[in-house]
C-alpha cells in the first residue's frame, strides 16, 4: 500500500486503486448511499444558480445530528487503509453523463480519497500553473477512469498543482463519488473550527467570447463578487454565469 503521510517534504502524489471494494460491497453501499443520504441542491453563494450535481456535505455538525452508518463505515476504512483521521465527507451525486463539474481545484489543504460507485466517469487532470496553462491548449494530461468500487487518492501538493474536473462524457447512468477528507494520524485538526468558506474550491474555465477560449484567472465559489477574468481578452465573468 504506499504511504499517504503528509510532511512538508512530500511530494505531489496521486494514487488510483482499480477495485479498492469488491464488485459485491460497491453493490451494497451504492444501494445504501443512493437511498439512505438526503441528497440536494447545492450553491456556493445562496440563491445564485446550483451547481449540476446533488450533493451532500457530512461535517463532524451532520455527524451528530444525522449520524449515518453507511458513511460511517466507509469513513473508518479509509481511515483505516491509509492511517488518517477524516475531518470531512462532501457527496456527489451525478444524475447522469450531463452532470458534470468544471475545472477547479479543490483547496481543502487536506488529502483527498474519493471512493466511486456507479456508472465509469472520468476525472481529467491538467498541471495547473500559469505557464502550463498559457502555453497549452488547456487538455487533460491525466484521465483516471473510475469504475464501480475504485478510489483514488491526492495529497494537498497533488491539489496545489493540479486542477482537475469530471466532464460531461462516460457511461450514462448515476454515479455517485465520496469524498473523505483527511489529515494524518497525529495532526493538530479540530474539525468543529472548519469554515466551509476556506475550503470551498477554486475555479477556472476557459474563455467563450468570440472563440477566444483564453483561460480564466481563479476565484473561490463562495465570494459573492467573485469574478473569473479572461488572461487573454481581459472579458469578465459574474459567478452566476459560470
Ligand atoms: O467525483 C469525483 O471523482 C471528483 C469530484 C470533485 O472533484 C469534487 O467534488 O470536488
Ligand atoms: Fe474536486
Amino acid at each position: 500500500m504506499p504511504s499517504t503521510s503528509t510532511s512538508k517534504k512530500e511530494s505531489a502524489q496521486l494514487v488510483h486503486e482499480k477495485s479498492f471494494l469488491s464488485r459485491e460491497k460497491a453493490d451494497h453501499y451504492y444501494a445504501r448511499l443512493e437511498s439512505e443520504l438526503p441528497w440536494g441542491p447545492f450553491s456556493w453563494v445562496p440563491g445564485t444558480k446550483p451547481l449540476k450535481q446533488l450533493v451532500y456535505f457530512y461535517d463532524v455538525q451532520e455527524q451528530h445530528v444525522r449520524p449515518n452508518a453507511c458513511l460511517d463505515e466507509l469513513i473508518q476504512l479509509v481511515e483505516t487503509t491509509y492511517h488518517t483521521k477524516s475531518i470531512v465527507t462532501w457527496c456527489n451525486l451525478f444524475r447522469d453523463s450531463n452532470d458534470l463539474i468544471d475545472w477547479h481545484q479543490d483547496q481543502y489543504g487536506m488529502s483527498l480519497y474519493v471512493l466511486s460507485f456507479g456508472a465509469s466517469r472520468p476525472v481529467e487532470i491538467r498541471p495547473y500553473n500559469w505557464s502550463a496553462l498559457l502555453t497549452s491548449d488547456g487538455s487533460p494530461t491525466q484521465t483516471l477512469s473510475l469504475a464501480h468500487g475504485d478510489l483514488y487518492h491526492w495529497n494537498k501538493q497533488f491539489d496545489a498543482n493540479h486542477q482537475h474536473r469530471v466532464p460531461a462524457s462516460g457511461e450514462d447512468g448515476k454515479r455517485i463519488s465520496i469524498l473523505v477528507l483527511g489529515h494524518p494520524i497525529g495532526s493538530n485538526v479540530n474539525p468543529e473550527k472548519l469554515q466551509t468558506d476556506t475550503m470551498s474550491p477554486v475555479y477556472t474555465g476557459q474563455c467563450n467570447s468570440n472563440n477566444c477560449q483564453g483561460f480564466l484567472g481563479p476565484a473561490k465559489a463562495t465570494m459573492t463578487n467573485a469574478e473569473r477574468k479572461c488572461q487573454t481578452c481581459g472579458n469578465k465573468y459574474r459567478y452566476d454565469s459560470w
